[in-house]
């Protein structure tokens, strides 16, 4: 009975915290919270698995619950109910849903009340899988663990903080007081600090970040690692001048802000970010004002291919350049929207999950992706044409080919790319410690010559999506003299 009382009050804390707007992701670590908080002498993993699931199969154990009436059986007790609705829900659902589908417990008055029952909640189970058409309700329940990301991440903003980022480290030191040495190790309370993008730390999805001071002043901005790539490998300094061509909702936009003015106060346009959606263009802005980047950066809404004219832009001297893409590498989007549905944000919460994408769910996969990289491959070979260009950095959040290494292929096919004197810069400037490269068989298939196929396609970035710790991504640098 322990492991039920346990339970009981677990379950409970995570309905009222659920019906109160639960952040995306923190199922596990409301369940530890709650063993925590109460003291729970059981096993928090045996917990968190009677949990998980009773939650997994809440819609249909409150149908079967409310149809059987058993509810409305449970007797009193000096006037109170003698047994917990929440306790029943958990036997039930043992007795319903478990492996064993048998309720793990002794003798005692709640089970014999629950097995008094036990006809009707199958008949009413049976019931409930002829009307949804399954033999098995497992079939119509989506695990929304397989929709989260493994790591929040999180980037200081040196922008806001200057000359206070010991501050910084020693509040996110107050906030997550262990520090691991892998992501793969976070769990809540712990911080990892990332080896390859400096300011940039992982922490458990479940704990709640967007609260915090740190980041209501714009001094810490939530980013997926991957996504912090292309600024990293672009390494803008004081004196350059960069175009991020496809900026909303500005999270690489403000972390190539980062790079520019770290030393000095952004004072006058060193960025210059353009966004076709004019709704999307709103985000951007108010991205730009919480990073404290406003008087570094200019806004231009439109269509870069139209509004940007090379001769207009003499001293541009690099490119952030993230096109809409298929999105592939993308997960978390329904649970993210959701939370942000239900959330009121003092600040802007513009994660990777808001990086625009095509839905591509109604279409030919094929026609999506020749659509898609001719637009990639047209809005890159557009930028490579600026006249004091010298580096561009082309990302998606993609896992097609079609998307990534073979846009960088007809690139550099490409007769007006080539007489610009455009190539791929190779690992060694591109995070040369990050295993994972571009797909060797795409250049390969190309280049016959080994070394310069195996060198394009180590100079590629590939991320993939939850088993490298976030999105799935590919990044690649252009570069010419
Ligand atoms: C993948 S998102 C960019 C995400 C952004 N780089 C970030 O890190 O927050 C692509 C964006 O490019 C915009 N876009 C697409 N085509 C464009 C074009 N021709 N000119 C300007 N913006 C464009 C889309 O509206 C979308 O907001």
């Amino acid at each position: 009975m322990n492991f039920y009382r346990d339970a009981t009050w677990v379950l409970e804390y995570v309905e009222k915290v659920e019906t109160e707007g639960r952040v995306a992701g923190s199922l596990q670590t409301l369940v530890l919270n709650s063993c925590k908080k109460y003291n729970l002498k059981t096993n928090p993993k045996h917990i968190y698995a009677a949990v998980s699931s009773c939650w997994l199969h809440r819609e249909f154990l409150d149908t079967v619950l409310k149809r059987s009436g058993i509810l409305k059986d449970i007797p009193n007790k000096k006037g109170q109910p003698a047994f917990s609705k929440i306790t029943i829900k958990l036997l039930v659902h043992d007795l319903l849903f478990s492996k064993s589908k048998r309720i793990q417990m002794g003798k005692h008055p709640i089970k014999e009340f629950v097995l008094k029952h036990k006809t009707r909640l199958n008949s009413e189970l049976v019931r409930l899988k002829l009307k949804l058409k399954v033999t098995d309700v497992k079939q119509l329940i989506k695990d929304d663990s397989a929709d989260i990301t493994p790591v929040r991440w999180i980037r200081i903003n040196p922008v806001r903080t200057r000359d206070k980022m010991k501050e910084v480290l020693a509040e996110l030191e107050k906030k997550f007081p262990t520090r691991v040495s892998s992501w793969s190790e976070i769990i809540p309370g712990t911080i990892y600090h990332d080896e390859y993008v400096p300011n940039l730390f992982g922490v458990h999805p479940g704990d709640k970040i967007t609260s915090h001071e740190l980041y209501r002043t714009g001094k810490i901005i939530i980013q997926d690692r991957a996504s912090c790539f292309p600024a990293h490998i672009l390494n803008p300094n004081q004196s350059d001048v960069i175009i991020d061509a496809c900026a909303a909702p500005g999270n690489k936009t403000t972390h190539v802000a980062a790079h520019i003015f770290q030393d000095q106060e952004p004072e006058e346009v060193r960025i210059h970010a353009f966004e076709k959606d004019p709704e999307r263009a709103k985000t951007l802005r108010t991205m730009i004002k919480a990073a404290g980047c406003t008087k570094g950066i200019d806004v231009h809404v439109g269509d870069f291919t139209k509004i940007a004219k090379p001769s207009a832009f003499p001293n541009v001297t690099g490119f952030i350049m993230d096109p809409s893409c298929s999105g592939s590498g993308i997960f978390g989007r329904k649970v993210m929207d959701e939370h942000n549905k239900s959330k009121e944000e003092t600040n802007v919460v513009a994660s990777e999950q808001e990086e625009e994408h095509e839905d591509i769910k109604d279409e030919d996969l094929k026609n999506r992706l020749a659509k898609l990289s001719s637009f990639q491959f047209e809005i890159v070979r557009y930028a490579l044409s600026f006249p004091s260009a010298k580096k561009l950095v082309y990302s998606t959040c993609s896992v097609h080919a079609e998307e990534n290494e073979r846009i960088v292929i007809d690139l550099l096919l490409d007769a007006k790319v080539k007489e610009s004197g455009w190539r791929v810069r190779k690992r060694a400037g591109v995070l040369p410690a990050w295993p994972r490269r571009g797909l060797l068989n795409e250049f390969e298939e190309v280049f016959h010559d080994k070394e310069v196929a195996q060198d394009l396609a180590e100079g590629c970035i590939r991320v993939l999506p939850k088993e490298d710790g976030g999105i799935g991504f590919f990044a690649v640098c252009f570069e010419r003299d």
